[in-house]
């Protein structure tokens, strides 16, 4: 069996003093296709948080990406960052820069400088989403759908071994909600690991994946939403 690519043992995190999620554990292996569900304030946010190192494990042994969260050093951090995705409700897009722009920033600021490989790595990522027309367009000009397709290729770009989506389908009506998980379900098979912060059971029942419930300051694998 592959390393798992997330392993959490025990886990306690802490915010300001108080145990906001304890005795964590769950491990997520590579091509899982995972959703965390529960109620809000039940400690998502904090488990994201904890996962790309802006919240500490103190207790409990945690390791994402082969990177120890136990031992990090806040040099390695932006390495660990760099091997995560990171998709949000509000899809946090650059809206008056066009879809080439907001991709280019993301490969420059991450130490990319060959233009043609550039070049290369946006059009794949844009092709993957379905947005290969999109390239010249401007965030603003794009349906909510359409943006969140532009987030979902901004997480790809550094090959990540898992993306982590939160509330991904928060700002859009059903039927393109559903085309974004459909989305998610077509780069798993194509080996993407996710693993999906969602309350909206309607749309991730009809794309069954594993279930991990934060409730009671704690996550609990669960058979089904
Ligand atoms: N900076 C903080 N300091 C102390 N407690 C915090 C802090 N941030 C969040 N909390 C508490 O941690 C608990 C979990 O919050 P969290 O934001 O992780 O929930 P969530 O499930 O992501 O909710 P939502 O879906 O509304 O974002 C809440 O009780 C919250 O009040």
């Amino acid at each position: 069996m592959a390393e798992p690519i997330l392993s959490f043992d025990q886990v306690t995190i802490l915010q300001e003093g108080v145990p906001t999620l304890q005795n964590v554990s769950f491990q997520l292996n590579p091509g899982d296709f995972a959703y965390l569900v529960g109620k809000s304030g039940s400690g998502k946010s904090t488990l994201f948080r904890a996962i790309f190192s802006e919240l500490p494990i103190e207790i409990g042994m945690a390791s994402v990406a082969g990177f120890n969260l136990n031992q990090i050093q806040k040099k390695e951090v932006p390495f660990l960052r760099r091997k995560l995705g990171f998709v949000f409700q509000d899809f946090q897009l650059l809206t008056d820069r066009n879809v080439e722009k907001n991709l280019s920033f993301v490969l420059e600021a991450t130490g990319h400088t060959n233009k043609a490989e550039i070049n290369t790595k946006i059009e794949e990522v844009l092709a993957k989403v379905g947005m290969s027309n999109a390239i010249h367009k401007k965030i603003h000009k794009l349906s909510g759908g359409e943006q969140q397709r532009i987030s979902i290729a901004r997480a790809l770009l550094n090959n990540p071994v898992l993306i982590l989506a939160d509330e991904p389908t928060g700002h859009l009506d059903p039927e393109v909600s559903k085309e974004i998980l459909m989305l998610f379900k077509e780069l798993n098979q194509q080996g993407t690991t996710l693993l999906i912060a969602s309350h909206d059971y309607s749309t991730i029942r009809q794309f069954p994946g594993r279930y991990f419930k934060c409730e009671n300051n704690t996550i609990q694998e669960i058979a089904g939403v």
